[in-house]
């Protein structure tokens, strides 16, 4: 579906007209980490069935909700659930809150998400830095006419992920004491997960987490200029030696279970930001 041009100002003055937090950050949390925003001091919450212009949520373990607050002390608004193209929606669509959020003010974002584990040396809960990304779902939320207010017409990409943003994740679980990785994010179609041959050619291909998100919103951020954290979850080993077989609310239950160290390294980023 094609969204008029000002959907994200749209949604975004529906906001505005019953809460004037100005966000610093965004925060979008993936499958099972929604319950990370019980952290926040909670100013004004949205249902993104009442937001115009939003797609619904409709993946397991995605609430829907936008909350506005402070985590940390910060100012944040935080996707409690997010849009992927498996359900449906356009890659604009799936990309349109990350608009939405920085029109609100935010110039950092935080993202997360549970993603298969294609590194051997990782574990169910351990978490990882995510240092780049593969575009495998082949399709750009920034194909169609360019908003130049926003970001140039062929946006960089030379480094999606902000470092500084990355060690400081990274020394937050040295801090903690809990396994953490660093490496390339795998942006697939979904909605089934991997073959075994498609885990192994992942691997080849140099990633080492896959996931169905994330892609299209790191793009729309760095269009608009935006620092990006991402942190995966690791919520399933892909061994394709020894596959087994993976279930939507194993991911869930895995990601939740390790949603404390998630905390630990976001709000250290936050914090160190402050
Ligand atoms: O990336 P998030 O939204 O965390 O969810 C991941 O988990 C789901 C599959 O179990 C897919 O939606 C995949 O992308
Ligand atoms: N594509 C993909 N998405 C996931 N989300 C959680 N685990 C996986 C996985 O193994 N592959």
């Amino acid at each position: 579906m094609t969204l008029p041009a000002s959907a994200y100002q749209d949604a975004a003055a529906a906001i505005r007209a019953r809460c004037d937090l100005t966000p610093r950050w965004a925060i979008v949390l993936g499958s099972g980490l929604g319950p990370l925003a019980d952290h926040v001091e909670v100013s004004a919450e949205f249902a993104y069935e009442d937001l115009p212009h939003f797609p619904r949520s409709t993946a397991v373990g995605h609430a829907g909700r936008l909350l506005l607050g402070r985590l940390e002390g910060q100012a944040v608004v935080v996707m409690q659930g997010r849009f992927h193209l498996y359900e449906g929606w356009s890659p604009q669509q799936t990309a349109m809150p990350i608009r939405v959020m920085h029109a609100l003010g935010a110039r950092s974002l935080v993202v997360t998400n549970a993603a298969g584990g294609l590194n051997p040396q990782m574990q169910v809960g351990d978490p990882m830095v995510i240092t780049d990304q593969i575009n495998l779902m082949f399709q750009n939320p920034l194909i169609g006419p360019n908003d130049d207010a926003l970001g140039p017409r062929f946006p960089d990409m030379s480094q999606p992920y902000d470092p500084a943003y990355g060690e400081t994740a990274k020394a937050a679980a040295r801090r903690g004491d809990f396994a953490c990785h660093a490496g390339v994010y795998a942006g697939m179609l979904g909605p089934t997960y991997e073959t075994r041959a498609e885990y192994r050619m992942l691997r080849r291909l140099g990633a080492s987490a896959a996931g169905m998100s994330t892609v299209p919103e790191v793009i729309a951020a760095r269009h608009a200029g935006m620092r990006v954290l991402g942190i995966s979850t690791v919520t399933n080993v892909c061994n394709p030696d020894a596959l087994g077989e993976t279930s939507g609310q194993e991911v869930v239950d895995a990601a939740s279970n390790a949603s404390s160290k998630l905390l630990a390294m976001v709000t250290a980023v936050i914090r160190s930001a402050g």
